[in-house]
């Protein structure tokens, strides 16, 4: 992780078969960080008991995976006899697992740690508005309690529901002919607030006719994706509630309509492409996101899993949860963008 200069040893090798890493000054500390209320400098003062401790760093974007640091390997040494696999009292009794940590190799160009803007004109993807304090405190309290009290649907990692049309994970789309009926009322006052968004008043039928609920327990995050462009008109309202995340923008110039983790087939969203231009916006509870024109059409959108997030040096917590309702209107026709390489309805 940046600042360390130390990272996570490979897994252990199955006994008698290859070597562990060699003893270091450097330790990789797992169950232990600001993600389960241990702050670094706890950290310090718990392994400062067995010598001079040079740093103390997030082993990677978990909070729960430290690097601990020494002045001399015997510290380390003494570190990690007298505490991996034990309950450690200076560290509220977590067990912590201690491994020798591996110098880290050196970052590749793009990947790294990227600055998180706090406001679309300072993340410049064109067409991406950010409105904070959409709702209140109680109109949040009221749409958490309405969708909590209706029934959720399991995904793998989250819960959703879905109102107006029902989206459909394998394709990525939605079918048109089945109206599951108008979007509920706890939303009605939403709807009426987004009317006054720039550009969405000029609209002459409704303006939103699909909602998806998800929610994200803390940690979970959404991979890279364009909302298929023959599924949803232009615009998409994404409203943030209950916890904060970042949202990570990706253009990737050779354009494929499809992410490139689902042509893959890997869904794995840690691919990077050598390309690719990546910016970030930082998500605060109770903000209205609007994603519209060039960042809807032709820049993918991410959610990290992560439970920190670091926004301009600040540590930011994930709540337990975040809660988003998007808001778009499902499109009856093909779709005639003028950003064809990303677009279903106009590739072969
Ligand atoms: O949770 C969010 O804010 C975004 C959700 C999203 O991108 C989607 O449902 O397609
Ligand atoms: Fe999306």
């Amino acid at each position: 992780m940046a600042g360390s200069g130390y990272t996570r040893p490979p897994p252990p090798p199955p006994l008698g078969e290859g070597a562990a890493p060699a003893p270091s000054a450097a330790l990789y500390v797992a169950n232990c960080g600001p993600a389960v209320g241990l702050t670094h400098d706890d950290i310090r003062a718990a392994f400062a008991a067995f010598g001079e401790v040079a740093g103390v760093h997030g082993a990677d974007g978990s909070g729960v995976r430290v690097i601990v640091r020494f002045r001399e390997p015997a510290a380390a040494e003494a570190a990690m006899s007298a505490l991996h696999g034990r309950p450690c009292a200076g560290l509220a009794g977590r067990v912590l697992h201690i491994r020798y940590s591996v110098p880290a190799k050196p970052k590749a160009p793009v990947g790294g740690s990227l600055p998180v803007a706090t406001s679309a004109s300072e993340l410049g993807v064109p067409g991406i508005y950010l409105v904070p304090d959409f709702v209140t405190a109680a109109e949040e309290q009221e749409l958490l309690a309405a969708v909590d009290n209706r029934p959720w649907k399991s995904l793998a990692k989250r819960r959703v529901q879905h109102y107006g049309f029902e989206f459909l994970y394998e394709t990525r789309n939605v079918d048109s002919k089945q109206f599951l009926g108008e979007l509920p009322p706890f939303v009605s006052k939403i709807i009426d607030k987004i009317m006054s968004f720039p550009g969405a008043n000029k609209c002459t039928s409704k303006l939103v006719d699909q909602l998806t609920v998800n929610e994200y327990p803390c940690g979970v995050g959404l991979s890279p994706h364009i909302d298929t462009h023959s599924a949803f008109e232009e615009m998409i309202f994404s409203l943030s509630l209950a916890g904060p995340c970042i949202m990570e923008f990706r253009k990737y110039p050779k354009g494929s309509w499809r992410a490139p983790s689902m042509v893959s087939g890997t869904d794995k969203d840690s691919i990077e492409e050598p390309q690719c231009i990546r910016k970030a916006v930082f998500l605060p509870p109770r903000s209205m996101l609007l994603m519209s024109g060039e960042g809807r059409y032709a820049w993918h959108h991410y959610i990290p899993h992560h439970k920190i997030d670091d926004v301009g040096g600040q540590v930011i917590k994930r709540n337990t949860r975040r809660v988003s309702f998007t808001f778009r209107k499902v499109r009856m026709g093909l779709c005639d963008c003028e950003y064809g390489q990303f677009c279903d309805s106009q590739s072969k």
